[in-house]
Formats: C-alpha cells, sequence, structure tokens
C-alpha cells in the first residue's frame, strides 16, 4: 500500500513513513492510492467476530508488509485491552430505529483513544525498528490532547506537545492533559482558539529546518494512522445491526472532519452507508458549506461542546481530493484561497459528489440541551453536549427505514458543567479518575506565536538527532 500527498508534490509514500511524517512534505494529507476492497462476503464473515479481530482485517491492508501481521495483531490486543467495555465500541438503542455507538469506554473518555492508543504503539515500533526519536506537536481543542497524553506518556522514544486553547477546554480536559507528572508530555496553554493551534502546528511542520532538527511527528487526525483505525467502528456497527444485507446511516459530531471521513472510507472500502450526516454546533461551516458550496471561515464561537469549536476542518482537504477527482491542483488552489482569503468555492462536480455522500445539520447550545434533558427525562442516560448535537440533528433527518448510527463520542462526566445545567445530573467520573481534580497541574502558558512554541520546543525536545523527515 503506498500513499499519496492530496497536494500532489510530495513522493509517494509506505505506511511507516507516513505515520512517522503525519503531515506530508507539500503540506497535504497523506490518502491510500486506492482503496481496499471488502466484498458483502467478506464482511458477512465479521459477523459475531471480536472487535479486534475486526481490527485487524480492516486495519492489515493499509500497513501492507510494514508490519507483520502477528506484531500487528499483538499491538491491536494491547491497544484496545486499555478498554473497559469488552464490545469496546458498544451500541445502545436510543429510539425506534436510532443507535449510539458509545465510543467513551477508553482510558480518556472519549473516541479519541481507539485510535490514539494503537498510533502510540505503531509509533513506538516503527521508530524502534529505525532506532530513532521522535517529537510529537499536536493540537487540541480539548481530547485529542489527553487521549495523546495517555498513550503516549511514559514512551522513551518520543517528545510530545499539546497546544490546547487557553481556557476554552473543560477543567476535566485541561487536567487530563496536565496532571500526569511523565517528563515527556508537555501541556502548551495558548492564548488563542483552537484554530490558532492547529495553524501553529501546520506552520512547525512547514518549516523544514525544525521539521527535520527536531524530527517532527504529529498525532491530530492529519496522520492518517488516526483516521485507519477509526475506520473499524464503522464496520463493527454495520455488521452488528445486519450488513451487508442491511444499509446503515451514521450521524457523527463533527470538528476537524476525522471522524466522519473514516465513515466515508468505509464506504470507499465497500461497505454500506446510505447516508453520512455531519453534525456540527454554532461552529458550522461544514454545514454551511454543503448548503451553498462556499468554504468560508468565521470566528470561533465558545460552545458547551468545546472539543467541536473548530472553524478550519483540517481533512475536509481529503474529501476533497477523493470527492474531486483526486485532482491535486484543484486542492491547492482551494487550499490557497483558505489561507489567503478564508474562503473558497467547491468545485460543482465535486459538492455533487459530496451531497451525494453527506448530509449536514447545525444544532444550537439551546437544542442540544433540550435532547440532553429529553433523553435524561425519557430513559435516565446521560448525554454528553457532543453526543447531544448529534442526536439533535439527526433526529431532524428525514424519517428513513435505513437503521441510523449516532457516534456518542465522549463521557458526559467530561463536561459536568454543562451536562448539569442542562438536566440536572451531576456526571461522575470513573473510579481510575476520581481523584483528578485534585492532582497537582503543570503547564506552560504561551502567546500564540510560533517563535516561543518553537524555542519551547528546541529547549526541551530529546529527538535532535532525528533524521530528517
Ligand atoms: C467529543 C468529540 N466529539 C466530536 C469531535 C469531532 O471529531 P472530528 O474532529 O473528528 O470531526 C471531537 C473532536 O475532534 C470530540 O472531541
Ligand atoms: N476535537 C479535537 C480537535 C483535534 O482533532 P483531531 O481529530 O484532528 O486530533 C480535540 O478534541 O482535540
Amino acid at each position: 500500500m503506498h500513499y499519496v500527498s492530496t497536494r500532489g508534490e510530495a513522493p509517494k509514500a509506505g505506511f511507516d513513513d507516513v505515520i512517522l511524517a503525519g503531515l506530508a512534505p507539500d503540506g497535504g494529507l497523506y490518502v491510500p492510492e486506492s482503496w481496499p476492497q471488502f466484498s458483502p462476503d467478506d464482511i458477512r464473515e465479521m459477523r459475531g467476530a471480536s472487535y479486534e479481530t475486526i481490527a485487524e482485517r480492516v486495519i492489515a491492508p493499509f500497513v501492507g508488509d510494514t508490519i507483520d501481521p502477528e506484531t500487528l495483531r499483538a499491538m491491536i490486543r494491547e491497544a484496545y485491552a486499555t478498554f473497559r467495555h469488552p464490545a469496546i465500541a458498544p451500541l445502545a438503542q436510543s429510539g425506534a430505529n436510532t443507535f449510539l455507538m458509545e465510543l467513551f469506554h477508553g482510558p480518556t473518555l472519549a473516541f479519541k483513544d481507539v485510535a490514539m492508543q494503537l498510533l502510540a504503539r505503531l509509533m513506538d515500533h516503527v521508530l524502534a525498528e529505525r532506532g530513532e526519536r521522535a517529537t510529537i506537536v499536536g493540537a487540541t481543542s480539548g481530547d485529542t490532547g489527553g487521549a495523546a497524553i495517555d498513550a503516549f506518556a511514559g514512551s522513551n522514544r518520543t517528545d510530545v506537545y499539546i497546544l490546547f486553547p487557553e481556557g476554552k477546554v473543560s477543567p476535566v480536559q485541561r487536567r487530563q492533559m496536565t496532571t500526569h507528572g511523565r517528563d515527556n508530555v508537555h501541556a502548551i496553554a495558548v492564548k488563542g482558539d483552537f484554530d490558532d493551534c492547529q495553524s501553529l502546528v501546520k506552520a512547525m511542520f512547514n518549516d523544514r529546518a525544525f521539521r527535520g532538527e527536531v524530527g517532527l511527528s504529529g498525532v491530530n487526525s492529519i496522520n492518517w494512522a488516526r483516521i485507519m483505525a477509526q475506520i473499524v467502528y464503522y464496520f463493527t456497527a454495520a455488521v452488528t445491526l445486519g450488513a451487508p444485507e442491511r444499509t446503515v446511516s451514521f450521524t457523527v459530531p463533527t470538528g476537524n472532519f476525522g471522524d466522519i471521513f473514516a465513515g466515508y472510507a468505509a464506504k470507499r472500502m465497500g461497505l454500506g452507508i446510505e447516508r453520512l450526516v455531519i453534525a456540527t454546533n454554532e461552529n458550522d461551516i461544514l454545514a454551511r458549506a454543503l448548503a451553498s458550496g462556499r468554504y468560508e471561515r468565521q470566528g470561533v464561537v465558545t460552545t458547551t461542546s468545546p472539543s467541536m469549536d473548530i472553524q478550519v476542518s483540517s481533512n475536509f482537504e481529503r474529501l476533497l481530493f477523493c470527492a474531486g477527482g483526486e485532482d491535486p491542483a484543484a486542492v491547492r488552489t482551494a487550499m490557497d484561497g483558505l489561507a489567503q482569503a478564508g474562503a473558497f468555492t467547491i468545485d460543482p462536480a465535486a459538492l455533487r459528489e459530496i451531497r451525494r455522500d453527506f448530509s449536514a445539520g447545525r444544532a444550537g447550545m439551546c437544542e442540544a440541551d433540550a435532547v440532553i434533558r429529553d433523553v435524561a427525562t425519557r430513559t435516565g442516560a446521560v448525554l454528553d453536549p457532543h453526543t447531544a448535537v448529534a442526536l439533535t440533528v439527526a433526529r431532524d433527518m428525514p424519517a428513513s427505514r435505513t437503521p441510523m448510527v449516532v457516534l456518542s463520542t465522549a463521557h458526559p462526566a467530561k463536561f459536568p458543567d454543562a451536562v448539569k445545567a442542562a438536566c440536572g445530573i451531576d456526571p461522575a467520573l470513573p473510579p481510575w479518575l476520581c481523584d483528578l481534580m485534585n492532582r497537582e497541574e503543570q503547564f506552560d502558558v504561551l502567546a500564540n506565536d510560533l517563535d516561543a512554541v518553537q524555542a519551547l520546543i528546541r529547549k526541551t525536545a530529546r529527538a535532535g538527532d532525528a533524521n530528517a523527515r
């Protein structure tokens, strides 16, 4: 399996280079050169198989011969042994034909654990084979950071730097990043919003000298392995609900577009997905883009679903490439428009393709609160605000006989204030995090300034002798 960059100006790369590189050297995102195909028989054979077994089948073609099957199997087993639910991503029925896929049973209570636990093991393996170290940088609106810090804490081949927007993540999310007490992980509060943090990360990748000097790697969903690991649960959910005989739709609370792009990938691989519904909060760039054909950045609005407070959805670039006839020149033009004017118009043919697979809707804070209240009152279940945004949007979709799976991406205890305000219930943290609010915090506060962030990394990273990537 080889990977190409969405911007077409980087050499093709193998799986090991792709996971260490994060962003392609031309600033684009890696996508597989062709999609592995799963026939109805292949999908039927997944019925009754464990999450780990399905993960092995789905992931193996993307890894190719970079990692031998036994080693890959062991990594998958270890990664998902950290989860507290045997099904890893169980389905709970929420309405007549609506299901919640619970993706929050990992160590940091958000769907990010599903990919991050595996990515840390894959990266460590590749670095060990090469005898290298890496400096990992990541931007977070709250959940990626905690998941990365948990997965990489204590790894002796990586130093991890997570940039989060100061004051714009929940106290639980912040403490998951700042109380680990490990030398190789660094949480940095940036005076700005998530988009500023993501721009700093991309700027570091685009600084070739710095990239080589510190052996830069990334763990945001710009890294293909993040998407790859998330494809798996689309298969497990669909098979549970009757695939390949029955098609399924998914509604996904969306920010950086990585999670729902994994659903699109599953569809391209042969899974019978009828609709992929993008659910946004007030930061609705994707819903507006689908409706108008214009992808237009506005200021980030702070909401009760902070992890989705994102205006520039980095994985939309992957969709533009895949749905737009794999034309890197068109992607470059769009991304130049975004960088220079904060907007671009989606090519009409690409927009038609996108609308064939995707719908989109927006739910504001009041609507999400009403759904949290409604579900708590009717069923006693407590939703987190991101899941509530998605369930609200799913409920607004036209009635259909196709089962709708809503991705439940975080545990409500990560957002206790918002949940309590919505339904009066104070969701408790699980036992392994019950002292989180009393642990000592450690983090740096920096201006939204590339030089300041790079100086901190240069001073503390230990990967100075890594080969240039
Ligand atoms: C709880 C939660 N839900 C949804 C999202 C949006 O996912 P994505 O960025 O993959 O679109 C995020 C952050 O990414 C999140 O942390
Ligand atoms: N919502 C995310 C933002 C970063 O997204 P990623 O999937 O690209 O890592 C978060 O919680 O940090």
